[in-house]
């Protein structure tokens, strides 16, 4: 589906400086094809429409992560970072076989995360073997590791997770099943790893885990309950442009007017769309 033709003006106004710290960049793909090993193709979601969404929205900064559909060829992300004029940061997916000097150009061109997935729709069998040598590769340079699960995997995925070196950032609250309720096993282990301080967690995705729909009524117990178990370590995205969502479309000043929701409190709200994401993307302007 293509992302939403005229989003609202957003009621919330974010803190000035605030960072949607989840969003994705697609092709052009006359410039930026598609791997051919993807699982879905997206419409066309160039930098220019997500600025133009920033900047409408009442955002300062974004965090482009690297989609599934682009594969290992980060280019689209990376030209996207260079247009932004230093307001936008990335998250990257990366081969083991990735030379240091790579490395070094990545981190210089504003990547500070690899992102690992294991959703069976999106990658097939995730490589753990590989996710491991690519960890041991990027600790020197100080990026977290970025990764993406549904939360019923999280029994068998657990002991290998805890295992990754570093900060690890979960996508998306860990995919809860909502109706199955704030008691479940799911949701319980993906807030006993948020019991470890190296975990942070993204509350992003109602309109992936919504049951009811818009107003996505039922993911916000979830989202806040996280944001204030750990309002140091809870990240805030649009996850613009929504790819492989069939249901509906959201629109992203909806999801805006939902922040006040999941986070009550112009404290929670500061931490979550700055002071958070600003620590884990831009340490060097945090004093
Ligand atoms: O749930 C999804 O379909 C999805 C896919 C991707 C990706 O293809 O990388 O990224 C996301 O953040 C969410």
């Amino acid at each position: 589906m293509p992302f939403h033709p005229s989003p609202a003006k957003p009621a919330f106004v974010p803190p000035a400086g605030a960072v949607d710290a989840h969003c994705h960049v697609f092709g052009p793909a006359a410039r930026f094809p598609f791997a051919p090993e993807r699982k879905y193709t997206p419409v066309d979601a160039p930098a220019e429409t997500l600025f133009d969404l920033r900047d409408h929205l009442g955002f300062a900064r974004n965090v482009i992560v690297q989609a599934t559909c682009h594969g290992t060829d980060n280019a689209a992300m990376l030209d996207a970072i260079a247009k932004s004029g230093g307001r936008a940061r990335g998250v990257a997916v990366l081969d083991e076989t990735v030379t240091d000097a790579e490395l070094e150009r990545l981190h210089a061109a504003g990547i500070r995360g690899v992102r690992f997935n294991f959703l069976k729709r999106l990658v097939g069998d995730a490589p753990r073997d590989r996710y491991v040598k690519v960890a041991e590769r990027i600790a020197r340079l100080g990026w977290h590791i970025v990764i993406y699960f549904e939360s019923e995997e999280l029994e068998e995925l657990s002991p290998f997770i805890r295992a990754l070196p570093g900060t690890i950032v979960i996508d998306h609250m860990g995919r809860p099943d909502v109706t199955a309720g704030l008691g479940s096993e799911g949701f319980a282990r993906v807030r006993a790893l948020m019991d470890d301080p190296r975990f942070w967690i993204k509350v992003s995705c109602p309109e992936r885990l919504t049951a009811a729909g818009p107003m996505y009524d039922d993911v916000v117990p979830f989202a806040r309950a996280l944001v204030e178990a750990n309002p140091d370590r809870v990240l805030w995205g649009t996850d613009w442009p929504h790819p492989n969502m069939r249901s509906h479309m959201p629109d992203d000043g909806m999801l805006v007017d939902m922040i006040p929701r999941i986070a009550p409190t112009p404290e929670l709200q500061r931490k979550l769309l700055l002071e958070n994401p600003m620590r884990l993307y831009w340490p060097e302007e945090v004093l």
